[in-house]
């Protein structure tokens, strides 16, 4: 029987695969999605199902009260967290969280990620989020749900177009974009960005951030003029 969502749930398939191919999760860890906006659903990765595994029609569609509307896997443990992201920030396509090894070891830290060089200026202009620590009574009630909460807490003053990244706090991390595919590869250059800090860090104690000046020059050299730079 034909699926009413089979082009949302091939996009969240195609995501998911891209997951390992870019070396962002290993075994059953993460989860991506993709959102039919007009339709008001996601598609997302069924839960506990390894990602060489998957086929497209594995894929869950959910609609934003977080209900299964077409599916006969569990969706994502995560599905909540994504669904609150969907509902409260604009102009999302896609979500990506991953257990990358290195922004999973800043989110365990409870640490934002400095913009220390250019390569982190040539995406975003400020320096990678980190949630607060959810409280005891927040994880007693609904952990994933709480960790929607979270990441909205962190962007109350941030434009999620301009930082499309966060690190959750002892968990792990969490991109975004207008599909999918931009979520994955936020998620990389997250990954890469996070890495790199953590290098910086391991060479030496002084690192310093690269100065606002630069990051504008280096930003706009990018991206032209662009209205992203220093708007919240
Ligand atoms: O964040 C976590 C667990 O800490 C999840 O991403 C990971 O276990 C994957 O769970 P799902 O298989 O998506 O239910």
């Amino acid at each position: 029987m034909g699926s009413k969502y089979r082009e949302l749930k091939e996009r969240a398939w195609e995501a998911n695969r891209e997951i390992p191919r870019r070396g962002l999760a290993i075994f059953t860890f993460g989860n991506v999605s993709a959102l039919d906006s007009a339709a008001g659903v996601f598609a997302i990765k069924p839960s506990g199902v390894a990602y060489d595994k998957l086929s497209w029609d594995d894929m869950v569609v959910v609609d934003l009260d977080g209900k299964t509307v077409e599916g006969t896997l569990r969706p994502s443990s995560d599905t909540k967290t994504h669904m609150v992201l969907y509902r409260n920030l604009r102009g999302l396509g896609g979500i990506a969280h991953t257990h990358s090894t290195y922004a999973t070891g800043w989110a365990q830290a409870r640490l934002p990620i400095p913009l220390y060089g250019t390569t982190h200026a040539d995406h975003l202009t400020e320096d990678i989020p980190c949630t607060a620590v959810m409280s005891d009574e927040a994880v007693e009630r609904d952990y994933e749900l709480e960790t929607g909460n979270q990441i909205l807490e962190c962007f109350r003053n941030r434009n999620p177009l301009h930082t499309p990244m966060v690190l959750v706090a002892g968990h792990a991390p969490f991109a975004w974009g207008e599909s999918a595919e931009k979520a994955v590869y936020n998620a990389g250059v997250l990954e890469e960005i996070a890495k790199m800090a953590f290098i910086t860090r391991g060479i030496t104690s002084e690192a310093v951030r690269l100065p606002d000046r630069l990051i504008r020059k280096h930003f706009e050299r990018k991206h032209g003029k662009s209205a992203y730079y220093g708007q919240k």
